[in-house]
C-alpha cells in the first residue's frame, strides 16, 4: 500500500514538474514558444552546427512558427529570443534599469569572470574607460601608421605565396594588430599557445566568403583609394586620419561586410523586473537573447538581404547603432572596439586595392 502511495506521489511530482517546465510561472502571458525537453530544453537544436549564412535555422524556424519574439530553454535557462528590432532597441536603451548585461557560464568560462560583458558598476566603468583610452580616436590617430605597416607587411608576405588560406591569414593579421594592444602579448616571453588559441577563436568567427575582385564595388573602392594617394597634401607616405575619415565607399563596404558576416549571433541580457511588451510578459530573472542576424537578414529591413550590396548604405553611413543595425550592439554597451575594427578594415582595404591587383 505504502509503495503504491509513494509511487503515485513520485509520478504526480514528476508530472507536475514536467508541467511546470513546459508552462513556467508568469504574472501575465509568456511569449509563444516551446521550453523543449525537461532539463535539456532546446539546447541540442540551438547548438546544432550549420553552414548557412542565413538567419540561424533554429531562430528562422521559430520565427516562422511563433513570430519575432519567442520563448525557449537553453542549457536549463528560460530564454526569450528577440528578432524584433523595436524590442532589441528597447533592451539596449534600458540597460541597467530593466535589463542588465548577462552571459551564460560557458561564455564566462572562455572569457573569464572579469570579462567586461559580465561586469557592472564601478569595475565595469573603470575597465570600459581603460579600453576607451586605448582605442579612442586620439589613440587610433597615433596607431594609424602601425596598422598600415602591419597590413602592408602581411599583404606582402601573402603575395609571395601561391595559395592563401584566408582564415589563417586574417587570424594572423588580426593577432598582430590586436594582441599587443589588448593582451600585452610579448613575442619573446609569451607562449605560442596564446597565438594558437587566439587564431582558433578568430577562425571560428570568420565565415563569410567575400569575392572582392571583379565586383562593381571593387572599382569604386580602387578609385576612392587611388584618389586619396593622388590628393595627398603631406609628403609622407602614411595614411592620415583626415584621409581615413574621407573614405565614403570604404565605410559602405565595411558596414555591408559586418551586416552579412554576423559574427555575433546573440547578445545576452537578463530581465531585472517583469517586462511588459506587446501584450507579452518577460518574467524577472529570465534571459533575453537579442539576435542581430535575424534583423540584418530580414527582407523587410534589407532588400535582397543575402546580396552583398554596399551601395544600400549610400547616404546612411551608420557610425553608431540603429534599430536595424546592431552588429556592434547598442545603447550603453555599444562596442568600444568599433572604430578600431573599422580602422583595421579600412586600412587593410587601402593597402590591398592601391598596391595589388
Ligand atoms: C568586427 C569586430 C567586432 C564586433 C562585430 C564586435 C561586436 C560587439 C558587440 C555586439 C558588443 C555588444 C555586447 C553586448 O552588448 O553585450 C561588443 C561589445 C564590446 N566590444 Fe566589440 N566587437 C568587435 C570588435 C571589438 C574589438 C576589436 C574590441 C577591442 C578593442 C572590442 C571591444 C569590446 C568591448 C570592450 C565591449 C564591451 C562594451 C560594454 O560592455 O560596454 N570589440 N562588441
Amino acid at each position: 500500500m505504502w509503495t503504491l502511495c509513494i509511487g503515485a506521489l513520485v509520478i504526480i511530482s514528476i508530472t507536475h514538474w514536467i508541467y511546470r517546465w513546459r508552462n513556467p510561472r508568469c504574472n501575465g502571458k509568456l511569449p509563444p514558444g516551446s521550453m523543449g525537453l525537461p532539463l535539456l530544453g532546446e539546447s541540442i537544436q540551438f547548438f546544432a552546427p550549420n553552414t548557412s549564412s542565413e538567419i540561424p535555422p533554429f531562430v528562422k524556424k521559430r520565427m516562422e512558427r511563433y513570430g519575432p519574439i519567442f520563448r525557449t530553454n537553453l542549457v536549463g535557462r528560460p530564454v526569450v529570443i528577440s528578432a524584433d528590432s523595436d524590442l532589441n532597441y528597447y533592451i539596449f536603451q534600458q540597460e541597467g534599469r530593466l535589463f542588465k548585461s548577462w552571459y551564460p557560464d560557458t561564455f564566462t568560462e572562455i572569457f573569464g569572470q572579469q570579462n567586461v560583458g559580465s561586469l557592472h558598476g564601478f569595475i565595469y566603468k573603470y575597465l570600459k574607460n581603460m579600453v576607451l583610452n586605448l582605442f579612442g580616436p586620439e589613440s587610433l590617430k597615433k596607431m594609424l601608421p602601425e596598422v598600415e605597416q602591419v597590413a602592408c607587411r602581411k599583404l606582402q608576405g601573402w603575395s609571395s605565396q601561391s595559395i592563401i588560406e584566408l582564415k589563417d591569414a586574417s587570424a594572423s593579421m588580426i593577432f598582430d594588430l590586436t594582441a599587443k594592444k589588448l593582451i600585452s602579448y610579448d613575442q619573446e616571453n609569451s607562449s605560442e599557445n596564446l597565438r594558437e588559441s587566439f587564431s582558433a577563436f578568430i577562425q571560428g568567427l570568420i565565415s563569410f566568403p567575400l569575392n572582392l575582385p571583379g565586383t562593381a564595388y571593387h572599382k569604386c573602392l580602387q578609385e576612392e583609394h587611388e584618389a586619396i594617394l593622388k590628393n595627398r597634401e603631406n609628403n609622407g607616405s602614411g595614411l592620415t586620419w583626415k584621409e581615413y575619415k574621407s573614405m565614403t565607399y570604404t565605410f559602405q563596404f565595411i558596414n555591408e561586410t559586418v551586416r552579412l558576416a554576423n559574427i555575433v549571433p546573440g547578445i545576452f541580457r537578463k530581465a531585472l523586473k517583469d517586462i511588459q511588451y506587446q501584450g507579452y510578459t518577460i518574467p524577472a530573472g529570465w534571459a533575453i537573447m537579442v539576435c542581430p542576424p535575424a534583423v540584418h537578414l530580414n527582407p523587410a529591413k534589407y532588400e535582397d538581404p543575402l546580396a552583398f550590396n554596399p551601395s544600400r548604405w549610400k547616404g546612411m553611413e551608420t557610425y553608431g547603432a540603429s534599430k536595424n543595425f546592431m552588429a556592434f550592439g547598442g545603447g550603453m554597451r555599444f562596442c568600444v572596439g568599433t572604430e578600431f575594427t573599422k580602422v583595421q578594415m579600412a586600412v587593410f582595404l587601402h593597402c590591398l586595392v592601391t598596391k595589388y591587383r
